[in-house]
C-alpha cells in the first residue's frame, strides 16, 4: 500500500515538472489560473481543486504520457472470454500495456506532444486514458492520488519560480523500474515567490 500510494504520486508530481519546465507557457496558464481561483494571499486547498481544470488537465497529460503503473498489474482471468476477436482462456495473465495505449495515434492526435489542451471538450476518448486502470481492481487510491498529486503541483507552482538550469531542455528519458522513473533526476532551480 504503501509503494503503491507514494513512489506512484511522487513520480509523477517529477514527470509533471519536468514537462512544465519544458513548457514555460502552460506553466504560466497554470499559475494564472492558480492567481484566478485561489488568490495570492493562502495556498491551494482541497476545496479549489474542482475549480482548477487547467491543473488538473496537466496532470491528466502527465499520467497519460507517463503513467506511473505503465503495465498495470497483472490479472488472471477468472474465466473463459472474448475480447477483441480472440478467445481467450481462464487461467490466463493478462498484462496491459497502458503506456502503449495513451500513446496511440487512434487514441489521440499528435500523441507524443505535451498538449493539456487536449482534455477540453471531447478530444480523448476516456476509457482510453486509463492509468489507474479500470474496473473491480482499478487503482483504489486514485482520488485520494488525484488530490495529492493537484495540491503538492498547485502548491508548488504557487510558492516558486521555477526554472531550467541552463537553456537545455529537460531530458525526458525514461529510466528502469515499475513506476517509470526519470532515467536523470529532475534538477532545477526555484525562487520563492
Ligand atoms: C499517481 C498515483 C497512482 C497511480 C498512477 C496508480 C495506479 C495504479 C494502477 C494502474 C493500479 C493497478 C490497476 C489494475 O491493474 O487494473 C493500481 C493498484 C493499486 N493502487 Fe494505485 N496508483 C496511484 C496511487 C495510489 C495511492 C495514493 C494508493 C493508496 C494510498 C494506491 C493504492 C493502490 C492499491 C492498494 C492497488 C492494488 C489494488 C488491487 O490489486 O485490487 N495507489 N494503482
Amino acid at each position: 500500500m504503501l509503494t503503491a500510494g507514494t513512489d506512484t504520486s511522487s513520480v509523477t508530481i517529477e514527470w509533471a515538472l519536468s514537462l512544465l519546465l519544458n513548457h514555460p507557457e502552460v506553466l504560466e496558464k497554470a499559475r494564472a489560473e492558480l492567481d484566478a481561483q485561489v488568490g495570492t494571499d493562502r495556498l491551494v486547498n482541497e476545496h479549489d481543486l474542482s475549480n482548477l481544470p487547467y491543473l488538473h488537465n496537466i496532470i491528466s497529460e502527465t499520467l497519460r504520457l507517463y503513467p506511473a503503473a505503465p503495465m498495470l498489474v497483472p490479472h488472471e482471468l477468472s474465466d473463459d472470454c472474448k475480447t477483441g476477436g480472440y478467445n481467450i482462456s481462464r487461467g490466463t495473465i493478462l498484462l496491459v500495456n497502458v503506456w502503449a495505449v495513451h500513446r496511440d495515434p487512434n487514441v489521440c492526435d499528435d500523441p507524443t506532444s505535451f498538449k493539456p489542451k487536449r482534455f477540453e471538450g471531447l478530444q480523448v476518448q476516456a476509457s482510453k486514458l486509463i492509468p489507474f486502470g479500470m474496473g473491480r481492481r482499478s487503482c483504489p487510491g486514485s482520488g485520494l492520488a488525484q488530490r495529492v498529486v493537484g495540491l503538492a503541483l498547485g502548491s508548488l507552482i504557487q510558492s516558486f519560480d521555477w526554472k531550467k538550469i541552463g537553456e537545455e531542455e529537460i531530458d525526458l528519458a525514461e529510466g528502469i523500474g515499475v513506476s517509470i522513473p526519470k532515467a536523470k533526476p529532475l534538477e532545477k532551480t526555484c525562487v520563492r515567490n
